[in-house]
């Protein structure tokens, strides 16, 4: 006790806690040590923890004290619900809200497209730990220049005269879609569910929408369907989902990072794609000598970026053979190819299938807002024979058919936390300062639901957005309000891709269809890298018009 006191200087109570201590170690050293870790890691988070909330530069910022560590928001990412808490944070403690110790989340319109679009913030280290297949993405790089580069490459594959080719690989998936639809009603009629009414019964959308878009990207990005409307069992989209949602709740849970590793293996999928398309080229050049291989070319996103690859190439500028320096450089590397296709299919499936889903969920609760939506297409496609698809062409301006998709969009965002940046340099964002390095959500839903910017925001009225229609003259749209698919540099790069595929798909079944809401079912969704249904399912009751 002596040697203790002396050593240490302390008296009294503590004095004798650290004998009694030391006493229990000598007797039982290994849980003794487990103790000391444990208490050392307890006392560690205390100070962090002051330090956090009292100390660090961000401490001003107002927000819950559960921003005194990311535990909280690992378990809201592990659970995919914290999209419905951090409105109410904005509601309780403002524009600007500490999220965690790094982290806040910003509601201010002004701070919102300085982010975004003027100063154009860079991404942050939440897109890193999403990175794919070890490479830099379009998507998940944080290099401006890298960006720049890969976005000049691959931007024309997304614009209107590139898409239009694609537009009878839409029509394919969709007309397969159509045919199971239809056997799954005349089953449902035939097993006598429907109480003999023709053609008629329950349809889970929200599982359709997603097998319909995964089938409509497989074709367009590497020119293969999955067959997943027809069925649903192919392993390349079901590892991804899991491999997604995984990545995503190991964003800010650094155990789950270092003891769980993402099942990447889908990416084969990728490679072998880029050599069976590679492959097929080369046959068909040796059969067809005469033009050079141009009659058996497909027209869809594998081919674009192959296409670019070669032209890299021959333009002297292709990769250098050392990998990493080639990642860096943004060349149109295999890899780098292959990378690129996946990612469409990561980011081109889920986000518009749950848009579509959503969309028609809104029009079923609303069957008076659904009859004008098929008023509209029908006039539109008046000219067209029975049976035949509704060309682009002749919807694409449909006012109605827009509105609602905008209106979807902003009630139910894909980006439901917001997007998330990196703060660039010592900042004021709504006159709070943000220093350099802090991670910043621009919190795209809480504009979409701002009752300044979008009146009775909560409820779905499409002729908002049909300016000689809208309820509220008074409160026109205005711009940098509205960021469904973000904006700026780093906006959506697939937003045409993304509005012809929903408006050409709610155009055939609004067309094809009657459709009714099956009520008192769950609408709860969850938010991973994307957005989705919580129960994966909605029902709505169709019939064969
Ligand atoms: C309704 C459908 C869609 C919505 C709402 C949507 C939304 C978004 C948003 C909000 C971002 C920005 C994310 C961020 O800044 O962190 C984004 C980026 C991106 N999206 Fe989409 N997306 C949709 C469909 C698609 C499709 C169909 C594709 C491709 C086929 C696609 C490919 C991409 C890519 C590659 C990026 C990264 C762009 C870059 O950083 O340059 N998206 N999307």
């Amino acid at each position: 006790m002596a040697t203790v006191s002396k050593l240490t200087g302390l008296s009294g109570w503590a004095q004798a806690w650290l004998t009694q201590y030391i006493d229990k170690l000598r007797k039982k050293p290994a849980s003794g040590v487990l103790r000391l870790i444990l208490t050392l890691a307890v006392l560690d988070f205390i100070r962090r923890a002051v330090y956090t909330r009292y100390f660090h530069p961000l401490s001003h910022v107002p927000g819950s004290w559960t921003n005194i560590s990311y535990f909280f928001t690992a378990v809201g990412q592990h659970t995919g619900y914290s999209h419905y808490l951090i409105p109410y944070g904005h509601k309780r403690y403002g524009k600007v809200m500490r999220v965690a110790p790094e982290i806040i989340s910003v509601a201010d319109k002004d701070a919102i497209r300085e982010i975004l679009v003027t100063i154009d913030y860079p991404k942050s280290i939440i897109h890193e730990r999403l990175e794919l297949n070890g490479q830099h993405n379009l998507f998940s790089s944080r290099n401006k220049d890298f960006h720049k580069n890969r976005r000049r490459l691959v931007a024309p594959a997304f614009g209107l005269s590139f898409l239009r080719t694609l537009e009878p690989i839409m029509h394919d998936c969709i007309q397969v879609l159509l045919r199971k639809m239809d056997q799954i009603l005349e089953d449902q009629n035939q097993n006598g569910q429907k109480g003999g009414q023709l053609n008629a019964g329950t349809v889970n959308v929200c599982s359709f929408m997603n097998r319909l878009s995964l089938d409509i990207i497989g074709e367009t990005a590497f020119g293969q369907t999955f067959g997943m409307v027809l069925h649903d069992d192919h392993p390349v989209p079901k590892l991804m989902a899991k491999s997604l949602k995984r990545s995503s709740q190991q964003v800010f849970n650094p155990i789950l990072r270092l003891l769980v590793p993402v099942d990447n293996s889908f990416f084969k999928f990728g490679a072998e794609r880029v050599q069976a398309r590679r492959d097929a080229l080369m046959k068909q050049q040796a059969q067809d000598s005469h033009n050079n291989g141009q009659e058996g070319r497909r027209s869809d996103l594998l081919q674009y970026l192959l296409d670019a690859q070669e032209r890299e190439r021959a333009n002297g500028q292709g990769e250098t053979g050392n990998a990493y320096e080639d990642m860096i450089a943004g060349k149109l590397t295999d890899k780098a190819l292959e990378t690129e296709t996946v990612l469409f299919l990561i980011a081109g499936s889920e986000t518009s299938s749950t848009a579509m889903t959503h969309t028609l969920m809104f029009l079923v609760k609303n069957p008076e807002m659904l009859t004008r939506l098929h008023e509209e297409l029908t006039r539109a496609t008046a000219s067209n024979p029975k049976g035949s698809l509704p060309a682009y062409d002749q919807i694409r301006n449909s006012p109605y058919l827009t509105a609602c998709i905008n209106e979807s969009l902003r009630l139910r965002p894909v980006a439901a936390n917001g997007v998330p940046r990196e703060v660039p340099e010592d900042t004021t964002m709504a006159g709070y300062f943000i220093p350099k390095g802090t991670i910043v959500m621009a919190h795209i839903p809480s504009l979409h639901k701002n009752p300044d910017y979008f009146p009775e925001p909560l409820k779905f009225i499409p002729t908002r957005w049909i300016p000689e229609e809208s309820p509220f003259p008074n409160s026109p749209i205005q711009e940098f309000t509205f960021y469904p698919f973000s904006a700026g540099t780093r906006n959506c790069v697939g937003k045409n891709f993304a509005m012809m595929e929903m408006r050409l798909v709610l155009a055939t079944l609004v067309l094809t269809y009657t459709m009714e809401d099956v009520p008192n079912q769950r609408d709860d969704y969850v938010q991973f890298v994307t957005t989705a249904l919580a129960t994966e399912k909605y029902m709505i009751r169709m019939k064969r018009r």
